[in-house]
């Protein structure tokens, strides 16, 4: 059998304009099938425009070049925008017919067996991330895109969703693109962190234990602009 050579996802000169300042700038970015990308940048560097235009969430949006991805993409946002009047389990299987058992078994992996029959606004906010994933992975899809997706959640439990979501990864393994501020995220989950400045990747660094974390760290922060001073 003839190996598949293509890249999973292939952005190419991709450039973004609202009116008449450029938020991408003749982006190029690649994601091997099942890498893990995070993307760090300054607020306004146009972290979330790239992953609407992955998403295909930007339809009249001025601008041109290349976006190549797989028919099964999810999205996974900051607030979990599940439908307050269907019941967690009818939340995941939205859409798909027959899926109540997959959607059960989604639940049950992300830590939420039993509450099925709940109510979104019967649960955490944790729990209401939890369900978003579950949502997203009944899906299977072949890329992950999430945009700062443990942003709005307390120190411990955005620990808590670091585990589960490497687990679900390591489980179902989608390519992942992950959009957050936070560096040690960005770290701990990634197999490349990409830094994004003006619309154009200002850095990249591969996380395959070539290199200390620390050296790492000191360079992605260095290409977000944060001085050592402001350092800790
Ligand atoms: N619909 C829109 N109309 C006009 N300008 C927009 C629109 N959406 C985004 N922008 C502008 O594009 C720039 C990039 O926005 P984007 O949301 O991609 O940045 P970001 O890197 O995700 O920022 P943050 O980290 O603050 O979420 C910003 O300056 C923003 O004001």
């Amino acid at each position: 059998m003839a190996t598949d050579t293509r890249r999973l996802i292939r952005v190419e000169a991709l450039t973004r304009r609202y009116g008449s300042r450029t938020i991408l700038d003749r982006l190029d970015l690649e994601i091997e099938p099942g890498e893990f990308v995070a993307l760090l940048g300054q607020s306004g560097s146009g972290k979330s425009t790239l992953l609407r235009a992955l998403a295909g969430l930007d339809g009249d949006v001025a601008g041109d070049g290349l976006v190549d991805v797989p028919a099964q993409v999810s999205v996974v946002f900051q607030d979990a925008r599940l439908l307050p009047w269907q019941r967690v389990l009818d939340n995941v299987v939205l859409g798909l017919d027959g899926a109540a058992a997959r959607g059960r078994e989604s639940l049950a992996e992300v830590g939420l067996a039993g509450r099925e029959r709940a109510w979104p606004n019967e649960l955490s906010g944790g729990e209401q991330q939890r369900v978003a994933l579950a949502r997203s992975l009944v899906r299977e899809p072949r890329l992950l895109l999430a945009d700062e997706p443990f942003g709005a959640l307390d120190a411990l439990t955005r620990v808590r969703m670091h585990a589960l979501l490497r687990r679900l990864v390591e489980q179902h393994r989608p390519a992942v693109l992950l959009v957050t501020h936070d560096v040690d995220e960005a770290i701990a989950l990634a197999d490349r962190v990409v830094v994004l400045d003006h619309g154009r990747i200002a850095a990249e660094q591969r996380l395959d234990g070539g290199r200390h974390t620390t050296e790492i760290r000191a360079e992605l922060l260095r290409a977000l602009g944060v001085t050592g001073e402001e350092r800790t």
